[in-house]
């Protein structure tokens, strides 16, 4: 079907097709596959509703789009799989997206990957797009509309934001805000108000709820623990069945190409570090520098070893990282912010490899229950770090003491 356009550019609401979800019993080629689109900030519990619902009871086969910023590539996928037992009997594809945020550096590859998706279209009933926590929501939902060969076979379902009640108030009002927290409650059809168990008190949670009731009074807001929440409330939602749509967007002004704020603070954000730098110590600690540089200079760095972890020491070094306030890593106002942190790492103690994740001050270490991967890439640690300001060097340097003379 033809998207008809208005004189902005936006489709016009009559041009919109309804969409339900489809069977395998049914006919796959006539129906447009409903696709969810999940947002929220770093850490915020994504990646943990994606696992959800590829583990739920809903009968439906589930294509995953997953983006990621280019050096984590691969590192959710072989997370996943290390702490899965069976294979997810729902998942359709995955299919991963790096170098850049979908909703502008990689938004063509994000087409092509989504025309290359339809072609195996057999496959799956559903598609789940899981943005970076950096993306927002608004041009990748336009595209989906936009795109006039893609408009025929996938229809936008919702849009899911996942709020992490822990940091919410940290990335809305701090110092250094998760710029897009805000644009992705705005476009939320659903917010799942998540990590309400690290909230203290009903008046704390009650007060997070105002904040983004303040930006969004429409979303339904499910406060939810490990983004555990009826499958109901977040697949099949229809909200963009008739939704006259356009409307919203071209109020926002996110929809017309070359005239989007995305488009602006993309070409500010660029190259604010030095990038591709190698690092070479005593042939272990491989690879350094960053790929992706968002667009409020938010960096990601991969580091790598082949040598095992001395766990304590790790978990010193992120102690370090994550909790010190003081002079650290290039002190004073040079020192690195740390947002997230994810990894798989193998360590002294045990044969299998431990899963890293740490948002903010939080971090947790776990041993990986059904490992080691027959994976070859598995016999390396990998440790990304996201945030701002981060000195390659300092960090090779204190990676690198965790690190003990045996190799994995
Ligand atoms: N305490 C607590 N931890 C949670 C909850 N939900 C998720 N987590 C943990 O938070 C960390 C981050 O969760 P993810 O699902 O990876 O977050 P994400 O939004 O996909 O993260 P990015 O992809 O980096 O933006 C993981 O360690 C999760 O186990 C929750 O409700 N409570």
């Amino acid at each position: 079907m033809a998207v008809t356009l208005d004189t902005h550019g936006d489709p016009c609401p009559s041009a919109i097709s309804t969409c339900e979800v489809s069977t395998h019993e049914e006919s796959h080629k006539t129906k447009p596959v409903p696709a969810t689109i999940i947002t929220g900030c770093l850490g915020a519990g994504k990646t943990t509703l994606v696992h959800y619902i590829l583990r739920a009871d809903h009968g439906m086969k589930i294509a995953v789009v997953m983006n990621e910023f280019g050096e984590e590539q691969g590192l959710e996928k072989d997370m996943l799989f290390q702490q899965q037992e069976e294979t997810l009997f729902s998942l359709g594809e995955w299919v991963e997206l790096a170098n850049g945020c979908l909703c502008c550096s990689v938004k063509d590859d994000f087409l092509r990957a989504l025309e290359a998706l339809m072609e195996q279209r057999r496959t799956f009933d559903y598609i789940l797009i899981e943005t970076t926590g950096l993306a927002d929501p608004g041009p990748v939902a336009a595209s989906l509309w936009t795109d006039v060969e893609l408009h025929s076979s996938i229809c936008l379902d919702s849009i899911i934001t996942v709020v992490d009640a822990h940091n919410l108030q940290k990335q809305l009002f701090q110092h250094s805000p998760c710029e897009e927290a805000e644009r992705q409650i705005a476009y939320a059809d659903v917010i799942l108000l998540n990590k309400v168990d690290m909230v203290k008190t009903t008046t704390d949670l009650s007060a997070v709820e105002t904040m983004i009731k303040a930006v969004n009074s429409e979303a339904v807001i499910l406060h939810t623990q490990y983004s555990q929440v009826d499958i109901k409330a977040v697949l099949d939602r229809g909200v963009y069945r008739d939704a006259v749509w356009s409307e919203r967007w071209s109020e926002e002004g996110d929809v017309h190409e070359g005239n989007s704020a995305a488009g602006v603070r993309q070409s500010k954000g660029e190259a604010t570090q030095p990038d591709g730098a190698e690092f070479s110590d005593a042939g272990h600690v491989r690879h350094g520098g960053h790929s992706h540089t968002d667009r409020a200079g938010i960096t990601t760095l991969t580091l790598r070893t082949d040598l095992r972890i001395d766990l304590e020491r790790f978990k010193r070094w992120m102690e370090d990282l994550l909790w010190d306030e003081g002079d650290r890593g290039g002190g004073g106002a040079t020192r690195s912010e740390i947002y997230r942190i994810k990894g798989i790492v193998g360590v002294t103690s045990s044969d299998r490899p431990h899963l890293v994740q740490a948002v903010r001050d939080l971090y947790d270490i776990t041993e990986a229950p059904y490992g080691p991967s027959v994976d070859p890439a598995l016999n390396q640690s990998r440790v990304v770090l996201i945030g701002r300001i981060l000195d390659p060097l300092a960090l090779h340097a204190g990676f690198k003491q965790c690190q003990d003379g045996s190799h994995l």
